[in-house]
């Protein structure tokens, strides 16, 4: 089944980029497109200029450094959060890599590193997202596609998230793209958005300038 048709994204380093649009229209799908979930009949994904569209995920992650971050509740509830965290290294040939990983980690987020030792069932709602982006930053990845990252999340928790993403644009040069139903939240963070109907780009431009666009505003922001 087509669900994408004359479909065309192009995003710089260190950028971020949001795709929003209706259920169903497709925006979920160009993530699991370009991390390798889903045939591509045709066209083409590449990365620094290097064609990397039929790319196991896994080949992905290690040869280009994209990494995929699920859709809701993903952390394992059993195991403790360092454990949970390691998962995220566990393709890694080498061990000691994805321990220095964690450990940098959690040097940065102090909300992990108090729970070091928990099972991650006790984790708040936020505090599980930031585990779920945390365990995709043990492959040390470029690229980050997330897959709303505001689903089920209180408001404060929904900032931190943003804040979290934000600062791993600017302060780690990652390259950002989301899914996000929270249209003003996901423009207001991304560089770039682009809606997206039936598979297709309606509307593509800044993130600011999207926000002011009336039929934007109209559509997706409840005004
Ligand atoms: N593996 C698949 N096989 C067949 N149809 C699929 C598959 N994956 C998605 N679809 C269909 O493709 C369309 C787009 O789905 P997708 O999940 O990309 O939409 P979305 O914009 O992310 O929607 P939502 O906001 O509801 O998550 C939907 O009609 C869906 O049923």
């Amino acid at each position: 089944m087509e669900i994408l048709h004359d479909f065309d994204l192009c995003v710089s380093k260190a950028q971020s980029l949001c795709l929003i649009g209706p259920n169903g229209a497709g925006k979920s799908t160009i993530l699991h497109s370009i991390y390798g979930f889903t045939n591509i009949f045709s066209g083409q994904i590449e990365i620094d200029g290097k064609e990397i569209t039929h790319l196991t995920p896994a080949e992905k992650l290690k040869s280009c450094g994209i990494a995929y971050i699920l859709q809701d509740n993903s952390v394992f509830p059993d195991m403790t959060v360092e454990e949970n965290l390691l998962m995220g290294g566990y393709t890694k040939e080498n061990t000691d890599e994805s321990y220095q990983e964690a450990e940098r980690i959690f040097e940065k987020y102090e909300r992990l590193r108090n729970r070091r030792n928990q099972p991650a069932k006790v984790l708040s709602g936020g505090e599980r997202r930031l585990l779920e982006i945390s365990r995709a930053l043990v492959m040390k990845p470029s690229v980050l596609l997330v897959d709303e990252p505001s689903i089920g999340l209180e408001p404060r928790y929904i900032d931190m998230v943003f804040e979290i993403l934000r600062d791993l644009q600017q302060t780690e040069k990652k390259t950002i793209i989301l899914v996000e139903q929270n249209a003003k939240k996901g423009l207001e963070f991304a560089d770039i958005g682009y809606v997206l109907v039936s598979g297709q780009t309606a509307i593509a431009g800044k993130g600011d300038d999207l926000l002011k666009n009336p039929d934007v505003g109209r559509l997706f922001l409840g005004g």
